[in-house]
């Protein structure tokens, strides 16, 4: 059985990181630990870095076989602000394993709270009058009139994610 630190306690990263591992036999440890990045990452290496930190601290924490790391960031663009995702699995001192999300537009109003300084679950809160989006469907499932929500966003990351780990235990 593969133990595994997820670094974080939010619900739409956990159920993404528990679907990613359908088919593994796997024990999961939750626990929170310092993403080592601003609150509001604003670029790709950002929150790279920010999943990087997660899963080396989870896997340290908690003394698993691997961690795992989700981190959700924005990044300037020719076009606006856009939304991006990054995960990443720690395993000892091997290299890191990366994966990137998919990625959107936001809208002007909603990238110019960002840009003022405000973290994005700070304006998504705001700009839809509900509370907690970042915990249910997350501003990609506001902007996508929900056909992809915030788990299934990082479903996919996660199984980037899986796979590129199986690929390297068969075959380095
Ligand atoms: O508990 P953790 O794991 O920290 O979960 P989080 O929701 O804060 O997620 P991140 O730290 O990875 O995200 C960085 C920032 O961007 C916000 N954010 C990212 N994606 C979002 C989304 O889809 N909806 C709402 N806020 C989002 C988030 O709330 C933070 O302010
Ligand atoms: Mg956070």
């Amino acid at each position: 059985m593969l133990n595994i630190a997820i670094g974080t306690k939010n619900p739409t990263k956990v159920a993404a990181i528990k679907l990613g591992f359908q088919g593994i036999d796997a024990h999961f440890i939750e626990t929170s630990v310092p993403s080592g990045v601003s609150a509001q990452p604003l670029t790709d290496k950002e929150t790279i870095q920010g999943a990087i930190n997660r899963a080396r601290n989870s896997l340290e924490k908690e003394n698993t076989d691997i961690g795992i790391g989700l981190e959700g960031g924005v990044f300037s663009s020719d076009h606006g602000l856009f939304l991006c995702n990054w995960g990443a699995i720690v395993d000892g001192d091997k290299p890191p394993i990366i994966a990137g999300g998919a990625r959107i537009l936001l809208p002007e109003e909603v990238a110019n709270g960002v840009r003022a300084g405000k973290e994005l679950s700070e304006v998504m809160e705001e700009y839809t009058k509900q509370k907690d989006v970042r915990s249910k469907e997350g501003a990609i499932g506001i902007f996508t009139n929900g056909y992809v929500n915030r788990t299934d966003m990082f479903t996919h990351v996660v199984k980037l994610l899986v796979g590129q780990y199986t690929y390297r235990m068969n075959n380095w």
